[in-house]
């Protein structure tokens, strides 16, 4: 396979580190041809849906994008915001508010946002951190537990790149922060100060996305992270083990998903009896319409007509102060040992001279 041509290095040349903050992706348009290309690139990655190819290719071109995508687009056009799909909003917010964390904390790195389906692409930011002369990119994905469907999938996109790059920068990944303190009290924090407004519910559930039940099966540490995160924050809001619930939406398809399902739960505890119950989905650091719509429209209608009285969802942690600080010291506890500038600042260079005038050297 050809290499495309590179500038040479300068020497002299600023060196930078670069910080690829990717999530998932969004159609372009709450319309069905946008939300086709969404879905087509989506749901044609091997990590997503892991059956083979001559099984998936005509259930997926056969039946999911001739149909999916008007039901989905309407389902969008219900959390559409001026400025385009919240969770692009939201990640382009939170890569600005990293940007400034880390300068504001001596770090000189260049942060971007990627999505690994749709837009701006993993390769373009790649390509964009690359010619802004990044030599170093940590690559910090907005999943706090891993999983190979979205974590690894996002380390494929970027070894894709780097197969067709001459000169590749070093690189870093994030795997998972599912039990990262300044995560877990950013959390508690957000969900604390909503139940200081509207008082505490009589059940809290936190609803985490699905996977296939097999992935567990084969391996995959999503289940068990998305449990130990549950566990720790509901040991920060000091609740027993029968005032919250543990639960996967989003299931997609005919196989059986981790379970137990979001919104059969939430029928479940209404029709036991629970006036009130709140939702926090600790697994999305951005809301999204998985959140804003599944959660907060549907799972909300569910809640009241199976007899509920009242339903709060918990925003995600979006734009939270905490959160940006929580993601920045996540940063740089991975950029340890990497110079953040190589290129001497004026304070170097006059200390440098100094040193070099104080040996008696020649300048
Ligand atoms: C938070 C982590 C996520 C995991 C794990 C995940 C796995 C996963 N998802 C699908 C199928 C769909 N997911 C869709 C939307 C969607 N998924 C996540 C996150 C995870 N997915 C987010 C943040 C979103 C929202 C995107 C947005 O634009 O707001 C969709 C598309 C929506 C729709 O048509 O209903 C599908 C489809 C699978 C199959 C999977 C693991 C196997
Ligand atoms: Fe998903
Ligand atoms: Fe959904």
């Amino acid at each position: 396979m050809p290499f495309a041509p590179e500038p040479a290095f300068q020497h002299g040349q600023p060196q930078t580190t670069g910080v690829l903050y990717c999530n998932l992706g969004t159609p372009d348009a709450p319309t069905a041809p946008a939300v086709r290309r969404y879905l087509k690139e989506f749901l044609s990655d091997p990590r997503v849906v892991e059956i083979p190819r001559a099984a998936w290719l005509p259930i997926l071109y056969g039946a999911i994008l001739p149909l999916r995508p008007a039901k989905s687009a309407a389902k969008y056009a219900t959390i559409w915001t001026k400025d385009g799909s919240p969770l692009k909003v939201w990640t382009a917010k939170q890569a600005t508010l990293l940007q400034g964390w880390l300068g504001e904390h001596g770090h000189r790195v260049k942060v971007r946002y990627a999505m690994r389906y749709g837009s701006p692409s993993i390769a373009s930011q790649l390509d964009a951190l690359k010619a802004e002369g990044a030599t170093r990119i940590l690559v910090l994905s907005a999943y706090p537990q891993y999983s190979g469907t979205t974590t690894a999938s996002v380390v494929d996109a970027v070894n894709d790149w780097a197969g067709r790059v001459r000169s590749i920068p070093e690189l870093r990944f994030v795997n998972r922060y599912h039990d990262d303190r300044g995560y877990l009290a950013a959390l508690a924090a957000r969900i604390q100060r909503h139940w200081a407004e509207h008082g505490q519910p009589d059940h809290f559930v936190m609803s985490f996305h699905g996977v296939p039940q097999r992935t567990l099966q084969l391996g995959d540490p999503y289940h068990c992270e998305c449990h130990k995160t549950a566990r720790m924050l509901a040991t920060w809001l000091q609740l027993e083990p029968e005032r919250y619930s543990v639960t996967f939406q989003s299931r997609f398809g005919k196989a059986k998903w981790l379970e137990p399902y979001t919104e059969p739960t939430l029928v479940a505890l209404a029709r036991k009896g629970v006036r009130r119950v709140d939702v926090a989905c600790p697994g999305f650091t951005a809301d999204c319409l998985e959140t804003l719509e599944e959660i907060a429209q549907e799972g909300r209608d569910a809640f009241l007509q199976a007899g509920g009285k009242s339903f709060e969802f918990i925003p995600c942690l979006n734009d939270d102060p905490a959160w940006i600080a929580a993601l920045g010291a996540i940063a740089v506890r991975h950029l340890q040992g990497w110079p953040t500038e190589q290129a001497p600042d004026k304070a170097g260079l006059a200390a440098s001279k100094a040193a070099a005038l104080a040996m008696g050297a020649e300048r």
